[in-house]
């Protein structure tokens, strides 16, 4: 079965956040939905009618939009959906109502609300595992909010990991100029240089090259690492890790014919130079990878999840409380990771 014809998923995250303002930014520039698959939105249907109001009476978008409701059996016929080819279309929305417990106001946390996001992500990834859509794309929840009903929560990537029954997915992060993955995701730094394991560097490292040969169509991808310690450990006088567990690692798939790095330091290796010739790079932390990627490109980044059983996009901001309802969010980051799992979808036969 291809996913060709599936529909894509939207979560739109944190109510309160700006997930369903860019939602209704993209449906109003006509982005939303797609020529080839319906887009289906999971979201509080009135909560989204009023935030769509909030946002025409600032400006930011224009009158005419349809909200149109479906209930979930309905997900199944959407496949082959004729009109969705059409340019009527382009200004529907197609919303599952998942709803709130209570009334949303833009901007202001509402812990009663957190279960209505949590049952925004078990539904996406019910329909994906079950292959009722293609792709999962996520729009951004306030992980402190969750955390009030799910303790344990770190965030959408470890969450579907764990409804897919998995001890390990990857984070990456791609814009035109690097793709970065990371061993280690939502730790606290205390805690990142105890997950720095052989088991979890291999891992990482297996996953990243079966999707880049897989998903990204890269037979040969060149692999650059960057170690956990100032100067990849200066020899091992600022840390051991290096020594002890990344490079043997490492030189375990160079010997392979891999063309992977040793560890190297984090600080020259995202420079233009070596991110030039790089498919991907392995960061061993969050904000080892992730600062220097946004600085070169946020806003125009995905998110995606790799070593999943599905497609799973995401943005590479956060809710942006400050800016819910304000119609000053910018939806670029939605649109391409819509246009990044509908693009792998439609290579990926199942
Ligand atoms: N995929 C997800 O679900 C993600 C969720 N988060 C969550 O978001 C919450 C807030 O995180 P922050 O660190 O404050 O990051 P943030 O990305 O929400 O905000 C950082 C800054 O960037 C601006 N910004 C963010 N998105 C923007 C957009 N689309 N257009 C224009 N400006 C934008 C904000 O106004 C703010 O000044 C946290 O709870 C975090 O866990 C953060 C990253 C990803
Ligand atoms: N900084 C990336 C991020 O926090 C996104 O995490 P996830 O919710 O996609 O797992």
């Amino acid at each position: 079965m291809t996913t060709q014809s599936l529909p894509l998923v939207i979560t739109s995250g944190e109510p309160a956040g700006i997930g369903m303002d860019i939602i209704l930014m993209l449906a109003d520039r006509q982005q939303l939905n797609l020529p080839n698959r319906a887009v289906i939105v999971l979201a509080d249907i009135n909560a989204l009618q009023q935030r769509y109001s909030e946002l025409k009476q600032k400006g930011a978008v224009k009158d005419g939009l349809m909200i149109q409701q479906l209930a979930t059996h309905e997900l199944h016929e959407l496949k082959d959906l004729p009109q969705i080819a059409q340019p009527s279309v382009h200004d529907t929305i197609l919303v599952v109502d998942v709803p709130t417990a209570q009334p949303v106001v833009a901007g202001q946390l509402n812990p009663h609300n957190a279960p209505m996001v949590i049952a925004q992500l078990q539904l996406a990834h019910k329909l994906a595992i079950s292959k009722q859509v293609a792709a999962i794309v996520t729009a951004p929840l306030q992980k402190s909010v969750i955390m009030t009903v799910l303790p344990d929560f770190m965030g959408h990537t470890e969450f579907f990991m764990q409804q897919s029954g998995l001890d390990k997915v990857v984070m990456m992060l791609a814009n035109s100029l690097m793709k970065v993955a990371l061993v280690t995701t939502h730790l606290p730094l205390r805690a990142v240089a105890d997950a720095i394991s052989h088991e979890e560097v291999a891992k990482t490292v297996d996953i990243v090259i079966h999707d880049c040969q897989q998903k990204f169509g890269l037979t040969h991808p060149k692999i650059l690492v960057c170690g956990l310690n100032p100067h990849a450990g200066e020899r091992g006088y600022l840390g051991r890790e290096e020594i002890d567990i990344i490079n043997p690692v490492l030189q375990h798939y160079r010997d392979q014919g891999i063309d992977i790095s040793l560890a190297m330091p984090a600080d020259t290796l995202f420079t233009q130079k070596h991110i030039a010739t790089a498919d991907a790079i392995i960061a061993m932390y969050h904000d080892q990878g992730l600062a220097p990627l946004k600085s070169h490109g946020f806003g125009e980044t995905v998110n995606i999840t790799l070593g999943l059983p599905y497609i799973r996009t995401s943005v590479d901001h956060g809710t942006a409380l400050d800016l819910a309802g304000t119609g000053k969010a910018s939806a670029d980051s939605l649109y391409r990771a819509i246009d990044y799992a509908n693009n792998m979808a439609t290579a990926i036969v199942l």
